[in-house]
């Protein structure tokens, strides 16, 4: 019997690569394909299976290539990379890791909350520049503060629960939130205005999908409090340098001058 063939794109841990090879599954291991789109069409014809990350990008064009492609398998959560029409019409299977990096993915986020509460990149890029000003960093505490999260699944909800945890209270948005689980986490359902309007910080949780794309527009910043404190460690639609397409590039970042956008 012939070895299933996979293909591994992106950059993966070598502990993964042999997982494959222990199971009889024959590797060809290629982390920098992704980026390369011609040269994964040219030959993604060979492979029952692909394993990616987020810097491969199987779009129809790829899909349409691969003969004998069963599964796509996304080495973490958002298969925003994976043209699923396409790939549920060539019957391939499409599945991801949800759950992998969901605690890092909170913890950066209450990281990133806690540095622009202090301060902290402003601090440190003086203190790096040899200068001592105290008085200019206050910052502010975050005890008591509202914390809105948008999207309070899997990762949205571990960042309330530590939330809870600093004494904030924490309020969500979230359309499959139910009231039940919403009382288990500890948080109070709000709508998205709400949010907006109420949040001294928001948080971003959501999947990149065609109702979440752009879900922080010039109108919502609009109807934000003065100074709120905004932190995204999900998705962000950004304009290819090049041909002036649209791709879904993972981004933490972080933005607190919301006060210029208005
Ligand atoms: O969706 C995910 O799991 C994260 O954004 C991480 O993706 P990456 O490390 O593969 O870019």
């Amino acid at each position: 019997m012939t070895k299933p063939k996979v293909l591994i794109s992106d950059a993966l841990s070598p502990a993964a690569v042999q997982i494959f090879r222990d199971r009889g599954v024959e590797v060809d291991f290629q982390p920098n394909l992704g980026k390369d789109k011609d040269k994964l069409a040219e030959i993604i014809g060979n492979y029952d299976g692909l394993a990616i990350r987020s810097a491969t990008k199987a779009t129809a064009k790829i899909l349409e290539k691969a003969a004998r492609l069963k599964v796509i398998g996304r080495a973490g959560i958002g298969v925003d990379n994976v043209e699923i029409p396409a790939a549920t019409a060539k019957g391939i299977i499409v599945m991801n890791t949800p759950f992998g990096n969901s605690i890092t993915t909170a913890e950066h986020a209450i990281t990133l909350m806690l540095a622009l509460a202090r301060e902290i990149p402003q601090a440190d890029a003086s203190t790096q520049a040899g200068k001592w000003e105290k008085n200019r960093f206050m910052g502010v505490e975050i005890t008591g503060k509202v914390l809105g999260v948008v999207g309070c699944g899997n990762i949205g909800s571990i960042v309330a629960d530590r939330a809870l945890g600093l004494r904030m209270k924490v309020i969500a948005f979230d359309p499959f939130l139910s009231p039940e689980r919403a009382k288990d986490i500890g948080v109070e359902k709000v709508d998205l205005d709400d949010l907006l309007r109420r949040a001294d910080f928001i948080t971003l949780h959501t999947p990149l999908t065609e109702k979440t794309k752009n879900i922080i527009d010039a109108a919502a910043i609009a109807k934000m409090k003065k100074g709120v404190r905004l932190i995204n460690c999900a998705r962000r639609r950004s304009r290819r340098r090049a041909g002036g397409g649209r791709c879904a590039q993972r981004q933490a970042h972080c933005r607190r001058r919301l006060r210029r956008l208005r």
